[in-house]
């Protein structure tokens, strides 16, 4: 992995919601890098704000208060014509139940960003075959959803994220409807496209297994950074760093140990 500089910025992020007249604090002055080149992990309990963070960092929802800047670019202040390009192509989606469409099969699937910025397909098929190849799918390109595993649902639904060259990876739980094998080779597909391939993935997860191929991770505590972890590039395995991940979600007082 070769980080370079800042490529995402989140600055003092504050979130409340209010439900009936009931504010919940869900983010409470979030402040934190990414690097160029770099895999984040965002752990924490259920309810500590993780997905909350991500949708504000897609511009899924505003935040109450404070910044998202990507490439130094303030992306509150995006006009809809740069909100749309910073949706479609500067960031990539994975999520934990794949959202792939039914009556698609997975090559349409994975083109369907491009399909919907009237990108030209045949441009993109050269592209559809590199990826594909490396995340193990191209015997399930023509198959519908249904009759794919889960595991390769979850393949298919990161070549889609990776397909429009996005400038980092959002994936929210994106082991979460995965067995144990499944989950260990969906990362290490995505461990592949950081390391070999420079992508940058920031990944909320709250599995130590799926945490522990992550070079740097951030532990949210009722929405704030309540510890560091940064794997020791390249003395430490990834067991010694699954073993430090446990330690720090004991201290937090959650979460068992999994399986490696
Ligand atoms: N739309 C909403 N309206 C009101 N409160 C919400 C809303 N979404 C989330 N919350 C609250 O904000 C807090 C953070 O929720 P969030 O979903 O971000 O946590 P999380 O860490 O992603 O949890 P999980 O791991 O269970 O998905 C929780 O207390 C939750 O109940």
């Amino acid at each position: 992995m070769n980080c370079k500089e800042k490529l995402l910025e989140v600055r003092d992020i504050h979130k409340v919601y209010t439900k009936e007249g009931v504010p919940t604090k869900a983010l409470n002055g979030i402040t934190f890098d990414v690097l160029d080149g770099e895999f984040l992990g965002i752990m924490g309990a259920s309810g500590s704000g993780k997905t909350t963070l991500l949708n504000c960092i897609a511009t899924v929802i505003k935040p109450t208060s404070g910044q998202v800047l990507l490439s130094g670019a303030n992306v509150s202040s995006f006009d809809s014509e740069k909100l749309a390009e910073y949706r479609g192509n500067k960031i990539g989606y994975l999520f934990q139940d794949f959202a792939l469409l039914d009556n698609l099969t997975g090559r349409e699937n994975i083109l369907l960003p491009l399909s919907i910025h009237n990108v030209d397909i045949s441009a993109a098929e050269k592209k559809l075959n590199d990826i594909a190849g490396l995340f193990g799918i191209t015997d399930v390109l023509s198959k519908f959803p249904a009759q794919m595993s889960g595991g390769q649902k979850q393949r298919v639904a990161a070549a889609r994220s990776l397909i429009s060259d996005p400038d980092i990876i959002l994936a929210d739980e994106p082991t979460g409807a995965l067995d144990t094998k499944a989950a260990r080779l969906l990362m290490e597909k995505l461990c592949e496209i950081n390391h070999g391939r420079g992508r940058t993935i920031l990944m909320v997860t709250h599995d130590p297994n799926a945490a522990s191929f992550c070079s740097r991770i951030l532990f949210i505590q009722d929405g704030v950074i309540f510890h560091e972890l940064r794997r020791k590039i390249p003395t430490e395995t990834r067991e010694e760093f699954y073993a430090r991940i446990l330690q720090v979600m004991a201290q937090m007082g959650g979460g068992s140990a999994n399986v490696l």
